[in-house]
This record gives C-alpha cells, sequence and structure tokens, in this order.
C-alpha cells in the first residue's frame, strides 16, 4: 500500500494539490481492485468448466463406449436439454426409449454441466438399493435445494449421522406408537368429507389436490407435535401453511431454472429465492417454538398420559447406547424433513387415487362393495379394518404404479459402480427412476392399463422384489411408509364409502409418464353422495 501511494506521488510534480493526489491514489487502488475481481471470476470460471470437462469425459466413455440407452442425441455444448422443455416431456422421452430399447441403466445430460446416469429396471436398482452411496446432495438438484430448508435430516444426511438417526427414529414408526393415529386420520378426513360437501350438494366438480395437500399438513402437524390449529379450515391464511405451501412450490421453480442454481444467485438476485428463504425462516421458527416449548413440558410433567405419543414425544426423548439423544438442531431438522417428507407425497398418492376412482369405475365399485361390507353403519376405520381389505389395498398400489408419487430419486457415486455389463463411474449422480420401474414393459405386461388385481395375493410370488418401488427400497427406504398407507387408506377407503367418484369431461387424461408432474396443475371430480 505505501508503495503503491509513493509511486504515485513519486510520479507527481511538487506541487500536487492533496485532494489531486488522494483521487490519483483511488483511482489506481480501484482498478487493481477490478483485476483482483476479474481474475477471481475467471480462475472460478476456469475450476468450473474444467471439473465439467472432467466430468463430461468420464460420461461419455462410460456412455458412449458401452452401447447404453442415450436420452439423445446430444449436443456438445447443451447435452440433452434442448430435447424436452420441463419434466413431464423428459418423462415422456424416457419413456418412448424404455418402451422400445428395454434397457436397465440409460444415461441422460438433463442439466447444464450435470450428466448423469439413470436406472429403471428392478436388477439394477437392486444393486443401487442396497448400496450405502450417499444423496446426490453436492450438486444442482432437489437434495441439495432443500437442504436450507429440511437441514441434515434423515432424507439428505448420509454415513454415521444417518445410520444414528435412523436408529433413533425407527421407533417412532412402531405398529404401537402408529395404532393411535388411525384416530387421528378419522378426524383429519371428517373435516376433508365435509370441506368437498358443498360441492357433491351443488354438483360442481372439485380440484381436489389443494384439498388433499391440506388433510395431509393436518395430520402430520397432529401426529409430529399434536398440534390443532384449524388448518384445512384456514388453508393458506394459516401462516405456516402458507410458508410450506410456498416452500414446496418454490423448490419445483427452482429445479426447472438451471440459472437459479447457484445460492448466490437465488438467494440475492431472485425474488423467488429472497421468498425461499423468508419462508425458510418462518418454518424454522415454528417448528422452534413448538420444539421449545414441549421441552419444557416433558421437563416439567415427563411424558403425556392423556394424549397419544406423538414423533416430538419420541425425537426429545431418544437416546443412542451412550445415552446421548438428539441436539436441538438435529430434533428441527427430523421435525421439518417428516413436514416436508410427510405430505406433500401422501397427498400426491392420494390425489392420484381419487382420480384413478374416477377413471376406473369398474374397480371403484369392487373397492367400494368392500368398504360397505367392512363398515356397514360404522363411520370410522378401525385399525383392525386396516388390515381387513385387499381390494383397497390393491387399488392404492396399483394407483401408486401407474401415477408414482415420487418419480425419482438420486444418489451420486463414491466408487465406480458395476450394473450388469455396464460400469459408472464414480463421482456422477445416478437417478433412481421409480416411475419408469414401474412402467418398464419387461416387468409389468400391459403397463399402461389399470390392473389392481396384480398386488392381489396369488400374483406376489412371481414379482421381482424391487419391481415395487414407491417408497424405494434397501436401507433408505421411505421410514414413513406404513403411517403413509395407513394413512391412504382411511381416506380413500372413507371417501368411496360417502361418495361415487366421478371423472370431469376434459380431465380424463392420457395414460403417459406425463400425468405424474401433473398433480399440481389439477384434478378435478365430481362426487356424489350415495
Ligand atoms: C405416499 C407417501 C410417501 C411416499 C410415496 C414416500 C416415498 C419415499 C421415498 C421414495 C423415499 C426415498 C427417497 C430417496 O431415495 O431420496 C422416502 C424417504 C423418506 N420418507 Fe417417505 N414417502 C411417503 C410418506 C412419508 C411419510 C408420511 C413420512 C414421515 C412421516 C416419510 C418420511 C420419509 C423419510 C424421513 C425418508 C428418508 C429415510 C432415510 O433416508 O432414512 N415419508 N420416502
Amino acid at each position: 500500500m505505501y508503495s503503491i501511494c509513493k509511486n504515485v506521488i513519486d510520479k507527481k510534480k511538487r506541487y500536487t494539490c492533496p485532494v489531486e493526489v488522494h483521487t490519483q491514489v483511488t483511482m489506481v487502488l480501484g482498478s487493481y481492485l477490478i483485476s483482483a475481481i476479474l481474475i477471481a471470476i475467471a480462475t472460478y470460471l476456469l475450476w468450473h468448466i474444467s471439473v465439467f470437462v472432467r466430468k463430461y469425459r468420464k460420461w461419455k466413455a462410460a456412455s458412449f463406449k458401452q452401447h447404453i440407452a442415450i436420452v439423445g442425441p446430444i449436443h456438445p455444448i447443451w447435452g440433452s436439454l434442448h430435447l424436452f422443455t420441463d419434466l413431464n416431456s423428459y418423462f415422456k422421452l424416457l419413456g418412448s426409449i424404455v418402451d422400445n430399447e428395454r434397457p436397465k441403466v440409460y444415461c441422460a445430460w438433463v442439466m447444464f454441466f450435470f450428466p448423469n446416469f439413470g436406472i429403471c429396471h428392478p436388477d439394477s436398482a437392486q444393486i443401487l438399493y442396497k448400496s450405502s452411496e450417499p444423496k446426490a446432495i453436492s450438486t444442482a438438484g432437489s437434495y441439495k435445494y432443500i437442504k436450507d430448508w429440511i437441514g441434515d435430516g434423515l432424507l439428505v444426511s448420509s454415513g454415521k449421522k444417518w445410520e444414528r438417526n435412523r436408529r433413533l427414529l425407527t421407533p417412532a414408526f412402531h405398529f404401537e406408537i402408529l395404532k393411535p393415529y388411525v384416530k387421528v386420520y378419522n378426524t383429519v378426513t371428517d373435516i376433508f368429507l365435509n370441506q368437498v360437501k358443498p360441492n357433491a350438494e351443488s354438483g360442481e366438480a372439485v380440484d381436489i389436490f389443494p384439498y388433499v395437500t391440506l388433510t395431509t399438513l393436518d395430520t402430520i402437524l397432529r401426529c409430529a407435535f399434536s398440534y390443532e390449529g384449524n388448518i384445512q379450515g384456514q388453508g393458506s391464511k394459516h401462516p405456516y401453511v402458507h410458508a410450506v405451501n410456498r416452500l414446496s412450490s418454490l423448490l419445483v421453480s427452482r429445479l426447472l431454472q438451471p440459472w437459479l442454481m447457484h445460492d448466490f444467485v437465488y438467494y440475492n438476485l431472485s425474488s423467488e429465492g429472497r421468498e425461499y428463504k423468508k419462508c425458510c425462516d418462518y418454518a424454522h421458527e415454528f417448528s422452534n417454538r413448538i420444539i421449545q416449548k414441549r421441552k419444557k413440558v416433558l421437563i416439567e410433567e415427563g411424558p403425556p398420559t392423556k394424549r397419544h405419543l406423538d414423533f416430538l414425544d419420541i425425537l426429545l426423548t431418544a437416546k443412542d447406547k451412550n445415552g446421548i439423544g438428539l441436539s436441538d438442531e438435529d430434533i428441527r431438522a427430523e421435525v421439518d424433513t417428516f413436514m416436508f417428507e410427510g405430505h406433500d407425497t401422501t397427498a400426491s398418492a392420494i390425489s392420484w387415487a381419487i382420480y384413478s376412482l374416477g377413471k376406473y369405475p369398474r374397480e371403484q365399485d369392487i373397492v367400494y362393495k368392500e368398504m360397505s361390507n367392512l363398515l356397514r353403519n360404522n363411520k370410522e376405520i378401525s385399525w383392525e379394518n386396516l388390515q381387513d381389505m385387499p381390494q383397497l389395498t390393491a387399488f392404492v398400489k396399483e394407483s401408486m404404479r401407474m401415477f408414482t408419487p415420487v418419480p425419482m430419486g438420486a444418489r451420486q457415486l463414491t466408487s465406480p459402480m458395476t450394473i450388469g455389463d455396464v460400469v459408472i463411474p464414480a463421482g456422477v449422480n445416478v437417478d433412481v427412476n421409480q416411475h419408469m420401474i414401474h412402467h418398464h414393459p419387461d416387468v409389468w405386461q400391459e403397463h399402461e392399463v389399470f390392473k389392481p388385481e396384480r398386488f392381489l395375493q396369488n400374483d406376489l410370488t412371481e414379482r421381482h422384489p424391487y419391481s415395487f418401488v414407491p417408497f424405494a427400497a434397501g436401507p433408505r427406504n421411505c421410514i414413513g411408509q406404513n403411517f403413509a398407507m395407513n394413512e391412504i387408506k382411511v381416506v380413500i377407503g372413507r371417501l368411496v364409502h360417502r361418495y361415487k367418484v366421478k371423472l370431469v369431461e376434459g380431465h380424463n387424461y392420457d395414460i403417459n409418464p406425463e400425468l405424474v408432474m401433473r398433480a399440481k396443475h389439477g384434478i378435478k371430480v365430481k362426487l356424489e353422495s350415495r
């Protein structure tokens, strides 16, 4: 600094005014600063380009030389991005490749800078699901983006932390804990059925997804926190409902806008990013407030005697073999994970099951007959009833096969993985395409035909154990799957018992993968009282 100033002053004539000297120094310093910034940007870009080139070479060697199905033709710069405009068209394109080439592994270059592989057959799914490869959180995609909301909870954590927390959380899904929740599902379903009653009376079509989303959010808030705010009545006027709904939509929106990939751009230069941050802060504050309040009650009064144990009770009291429990931050991350994983996925499964009731009236009649025999004059579904409804269970499973609620997951390989005669290099993302596994023509005959009987007892023995994976499989499978199936069965069973579901003209979608992503754009049905 001293030498810069001295140089400037030396170069000046003796009588230079001090203000002028100051201006000159500032200019020289400014130009140094600009050069430093430009060098930093150039280094950053070069580093990214070199990472990209390395990945691209690996991907190219692994894919082209091994003759696997390629989502192509591949452009040298855009990869396969130019072939589809959104997730719907991506799924459509992939569907036609799987139908024609019947691959077990495919590869695509979905996003700029992110070449990846995908798995679409139970044989290859089995290898990846059984491995302990971590979720793909270091690159673009939903896991990375969602971390700011749900923290390092079960869904995204890995290694020792995931192992320990999974062990501590497993008792929260024991059937003794799940049993009293059936009462909660019935209470929440009562409210849902009353919410749609005016439409049933007037004959007006109802867009089912927003109602169902509130129903599943209400359920998870009651089961996780014993929180009984007027969720379904208030809808988005409830600030937490508003925050969670916005977070879910903003996440999907970011996935479809690769230029918002970088956190700096997203949080500083985009209004969506700023809104995401605001909603995250609110959701965290909401969870923290409830956690701190409950902690105090548990210390002062001990475990609850007048109500069922909820997830929060279990999280707060869980201890590992050294007597160490979860930290406050861990508890918040797990609670937020349940909020996210536990409501949107279930809402999608229920909405598509309702659509399926309308679309397949013959199958709806079979389910209705089973429910009338089972319930007779009872309004509510009991824990015992849940084990005694094969037709409804098969119907729900077939609906989840057809319209897979979580269509894809992704892992990032830490070491090369051999799948059949294909070797996938380390460092690459691998999608597990649950939707394509459910529509692979070598696995599911007439995969586009809705046949719940596929899931009835005598058909099960011949099926590959990894062919039906709506809840994933292996050590990272869905911890909440029994919770979800019970909730879905109560809502669908009671809905069909009370109303006949009919499709609305113009909402009879063709059966194709596009449907999977359509849930949020409206699933309209008509309800007729029985
Ligand atoms: C129909 C409803 C549901 C579906 C289709 C579903 C599906 C899935 C899938 C596919 C995964 C694996 C994700 C991946 O590989 O990245 C998963 C994981 C998970 N799910 Fe679910 N889920 C549902 C409901 C629930 C519910 C109700 C809860 C909680 C109350 C829940 C909690 C979780 C958690 C915590 C994980 C991470 C597990 C781990 O990695 O150890 N899910 N779910």
